[in-house]
């Protein structure tokens, strides 16, 4: 018996066999700067340049489309290292399950871990179970609990669906992806570029360390006013999500 042919995702196109080459991802084509040692350098940069103008707009276009139903949903942020069996693996059941069964879809980053674990608990709840995935240099494809999936080339484009669709983030405890997710949301909230837009970290022995931090260095040295370490909200339990989910949900409804 052979191993079913899985296929690889290039963006957002599903190809069989592995005629595709993730090892280079239009992440790293973009970031990586070439100067151009020629003319005929200078119109194929321009050129390359061109294609992936158009290939960053359809990807919005795509999203936009893909999640224009949407109606309540919260994003969830989490380790893709979580393990299946694990107690934090089911945090993130629970975690998924209880956001659903409050009437909200749930977004994830579509990958394993964390992700898989949430969408999974969604999909319990028969909840939508949306997942957003990114191209990434080894084969991967999306979880198999996710209901509306895309996966993306360019992170930012990613990003920005990630709080677009969402009313609020969710994070269960993770490394710099997710570390990076949040101060993204934390930085758009101060910003007021988002608003009414909580910001739950779940686990106070994880995520604790990091708020005190927040607190002493970064409100002692300047760096942030007193009052923003008070966007995040740090609790310990799924009914704990949601209550703070609902609050915000109702405060929007009366605004
Ligand atoms: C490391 C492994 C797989 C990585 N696969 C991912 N798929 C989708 N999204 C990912 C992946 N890795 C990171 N992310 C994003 O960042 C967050 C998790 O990153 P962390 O560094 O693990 O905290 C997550 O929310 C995703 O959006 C092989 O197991």
């Amino acid at each position: 018996m052979t191993e079913p042919d899985r296929g690889r995702y290039s963006g957002p196109t599903w190809t069989s066999g592995d005629a595709t080459d993730l090892s280079v991802t239009s992440d790293r084509r973009l970031l990586n700067r070439r100067p151009p040692r020629c003319q005929a350098d200078v119109n194929q940069i321009k050129i390359d340049d061109s294609w992936r103008v158009l290939r960053i707009q359809a990807e919005f276009v795509d999203g936009f489309d893909a999640l224009l139903h949407v109606e309540d949903a919260v994003t969830v942020f989490g380790s893709a290292r979580t393990r299946l069996g694990t107690p934090e693996y089911e945090l993130g059941v629970d975690l998924g399950r209880a956001i659903g069964e409050a009437g909200y879809a749930v977004i994830t980053g579509g990958g394993p871990g964390s992700m898989e674990s949430v969408n999974r608990g969604a999909r319990q709840a028969g909840a939508r179970s949306i997942g957003l995935g990114i191209e990434l240099p080894f084969e991967q494809g999306l979880n198999p609990f996710i209901d509306t999936g895309m996966n993306f080339r360019y992170f930012f484009a990613r990003k920005t669906m990630f709080v677009k669709y969402a009313q609020a983030f969710v994070c269960l405890p993770g490394g710099f992806g997710t570390l990076d997710e949040l101060f993204e949301a934390l930085t758009l909230v101060q910003t007021h570029k988002v608003t009414q837009f909580p910001i739950i970290l779940v686990g106070r022995a994880f995520w604790g360390g990091l708020v005190d931090w927040l607190r002493s260095t970064l409100v002692d040295e300047g760096m942030i006013d007193p009052a923003d370490p008070d966007l995040l909200s740090v609790v310990e339990t799924p009914a704990e999500v949601v209550a703070v989910l609902d609050a915000s949900r109702a405060a929007r409804e009366e605004a």
